[in-house]
């Protein structure tokens, strides 16, 4: 089946049609700086020997993308029938434990839990909108980062606060990035030669957004991120775990609006509030080695709070089979792996350091040494993929 898989971001929108049943990309593209004064795009197919890149009109959003996005799709660029479209859907909370067509009750639900996700629902809920609109034909599907995390026991989602706020309100730890931990874990189970009920290991998903997840014999039991996205670990703008004293104190001491300290925990804190530079591992890595302080401070301050993280999904696990990185940071930065596992030899993971460095070239591989009793892996995501797949099994079940 031929799915066109869209992930809306506030400001960008990603896609890809995907051929399910050879899991092959035929197409994909992503549109920048939506809502700005030169939105980009650049498209690209298997029959085009060179991407399609222009810019959107002015303050062009979702729905501009899309036009131009429908008008690649009907050209001689992309010469197959679109027959659903998947989205990412960032936050379902509880009452979705996996995809489901996107009908009035199911957008409801993504509206109710914006709030919770104000940096990616409102755009996914756009996304969906605008596609609605432009493929009103094609069954709209989504795909609930939060769905893979369902099966997170009470002990490990409740906070110790009182029950009453999770009994009426709902506030309770969700976890998201689901599509990649559960996309790694079963290409974990493949690599490491076991049934997926029997797998169990430890993912780290370091992108923009990081999230690590705990897995046991293939269910997820625990994750970093929480009632929002803004839990767990260091991320690109995201401050992960701090004392929520800070959050009191900022307004009551230092007169911060509520959106103020949204905007900074959200968008001005991570490795760019740290670093007072970017949010880019990249151009971190590069200042680091240019010998900048703060840039060299902002990684370590990333890699310590991983492992430290890590160490404790560890103690939520029984067995535990590999440890996987995953995502732009994981697949990419073998100095963030090797720091990272410089700090977990007690979890017995040994790091074969030229196996590390060469990850680097197909981004895949065990990168641990053959007797290390845990393996460490590096695992290319393909969050599309997996959305392709269970878009299929969505409209099959129509
Ligand atoms: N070669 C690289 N070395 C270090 N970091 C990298 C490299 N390539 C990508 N990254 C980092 O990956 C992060 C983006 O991850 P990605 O998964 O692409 O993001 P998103 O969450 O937006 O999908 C950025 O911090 C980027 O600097
Ligand atoms: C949930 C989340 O953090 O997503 P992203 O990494 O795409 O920002
Ligand atoms: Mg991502």
């Amino acid at each position: 089946m031929n799915i066109l898989v869209i992930n809306c971001g506030s400001s960008s929108l990603k896609f890809s049609v995907i051929d399910t049943e050879t899991g092959s990309d035929l197409a994909r593209g992503l549109f920048d700086k939506l809502g700005s004064e030169s939105p980009k795009f650049k498209m690209e197919s298997s029959l085009l020997d060179a991407p399609q890149t222009g810019n959107l009109p002015p303050n062009g959003e979702h729905g501009a993308a899309l036009d131009t996005l429908s008008q690649f799709l009907a050209s001689d660029a992309v010469q197959v029938k679109i027959e659903a479209v998947g989205h990412r859907v960032v936050h379902g909370g509880e009452r979705f434990t996996g995809a489901c067509l996107m009908d009035d009750a199911a957008l409801e639900v993504v509206r109710d839990c914006s709030s919770l996700a104000p940096l990616h629902n409102p755009a996914n809920l756009l996304g969906i909108e605008s596609s609605t609109q432009h493929f009103p034909d094609l069954p709209q599907v989504g795909v609930f980062d939060t769905a893979f995390h369902q099966t997170i026991q009470p002990e490990a989602y409740l906070y110790p606060i009182p029950m009453g706020l999770y009994r009426e309100h709902g506030i309770r730890r969700y976890g998201f990035h689901g599509s990649s931990h559960k996309y790694v874990t079963a290409e974990a189970a493949r690599i490491l030669g076991k049934p997926l009920s029997e797998t169990s290991i430890i993912t780290a998903h370091l992108g923009n957004g990081c999230s690590a997840a705990a897995i046991e014999n293939g269910s997820c039991v625990d994750t970093t991120m929480g009632l929002t996205p803004l839990e767990g670990l260091v991320m690109g703008t995201r401050s992960g775990d701090i004392d929520p004293g800070i959050i009191l104190h900022l307004s009551r001491s230092l007169g911060m609006s509520i959106e103020e300290i949204d905007t900074t925990l959200n968008k001005k804190s991570g490795l760019l509030g740290l670093s007072e530079m970017s949010n880019d591992m990249r151009t971190l890595r590069q200042a680091a080695a240019e010998g900048n302080e703060a840039a060299k401070l902002a990684v370590t301050i990333f890699t310590r709070r991983l492992a430290k993280s890590l160490a404790a999904l560890r103690a939520t696990l029984g067995e535990c089979d590999a440890l996987i990185f995953t995502g732009g940071i994981g697949e990419n930065d073998s100095n963030a792996r090797e720091e990272t596992l410089a700090r977990l030899a007690h979890l017995g993971i040994e790091i074969d350091a030229e196996a590390n460095q060469n990850a680097g070239r197909d981004n895949q591989g065990i990168i641990s040494k053959p007797n290390s009793p845990v393996k460490a892996i590096v695992i290319q995501t393909n969050e599309e993929l997996m959305i392709a797949r269970e878009t299929e099994q969505v409209v099959g079940n129509l």
